[in-house]
């Protein structure tokens, strides 16, 4: 269900990691209840995005709103669901076991943790020690912990790495689901194919958004076939404007 205020609101955000500024005053909006696709290359930019939408990124200049508040804030914790690529579950429990674990410590309900095992599709790993999943299910059950208190914005930096196309479909699926039913989705992904699911796409490159539109209007614009193709347009013009 779309509303008139943004769930996200972001402007002119800076950020310097190491020394170097490596968000270089980004600037964009996520309606609510919709899906946006964050896509560039390796270093450009996008985890460090998303942790300054989670609020645990010191940031240089610049806003970040998130659902009204100013992100981070102690209001927004049980608001806003985050899954990192490197999984924040614990190795010697069971996937059941941790998300018991983690609803406890998020005050999630008690009958999250068998709605979210389900969502994700590991129901017959429920009592496999997390060490020996394999890294789709691995992932996947630190996507789980993410869903539990059935957050209002997921911030997910990708979460289908290590999966097979069908389990790929069956995420992609379960955003949309997630999207039509008011959460405001926030996805990080190398894969193009998947950039054509979202309701708007930023394309972000070396810190800066090269692109933001949905992904009909990125091709139109381009008139590229594919996204693939699309995104290497935009980077060629970027360059030869820059020259
Ligand atoms: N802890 C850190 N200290 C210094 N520089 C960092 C740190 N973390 C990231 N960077 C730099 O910040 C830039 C953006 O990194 P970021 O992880 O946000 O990129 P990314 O788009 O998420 O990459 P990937 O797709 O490979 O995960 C990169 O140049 C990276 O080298």
């Amino acid at each position: 269900m779309m509303s008139s205020s943004p769930a996200v609101s972001v402007r002119d955000l800076r950020v310097v990691r190491g020394g170097r500024e490596v968000l270089h005053g980004v600037s964009f909006d996520v309606p609510q209840g919709s899906v946006l696709g964050l896509l560039g290359p390796s270093g450009c930019g996008k985890t460090t995005l998303m942790r300054a939408l989670v609020g645990v990124q010191i940031v240089a200049g610049g806003t970040v709103t998130v659902l009204g508040d100013a992100a981070g804030s102690r209001d927004l914790r049980r608001r806003v669901g985050y899954a990192t690529q490197a999984p924040a579950v614990y190795a010697d429990l069971s996937v059941a076991e941790n998300l018991r674990y983690f609803a406890a410590v998020l005050r999630a309900p008690r009958s999250d943790v068998d709605r979210v095992i389900d969502e994700v599709g590991l129901g017959k790993y429920r009592d496999q020690v997390v060490s020996t999943l394999s890294g789709g299910q691995l992932s996947r059950a630190n996507l789980a912990v993410a869903l539990l208190g059935a957050p209002e914005l997921l911030v997910l930096d990708e979460p289908t790495v290590g999966l097979d196309p069908v389990l790929r479909q069956e995420l992609w699926e379960l955003f949309r689901e997630l999207a039509d039913r008011g959460t405001t989705l926030v996805v990080s992904s190398h894969v193009m194919d998947e950039a054509g699911r979202t309701d708007r796409l930023l394309l972000m490159r070396e810190g800066r958004i090269l692109a933001d539109g949905t992904p009909e209007a990125l091709r139109t614009r381009t008139g590229a076939d594919d996204l693939e193709e699309a995104f290497l347009q935009l980077i060629t013009e970027r360059t030869e404007s820059r020259a």
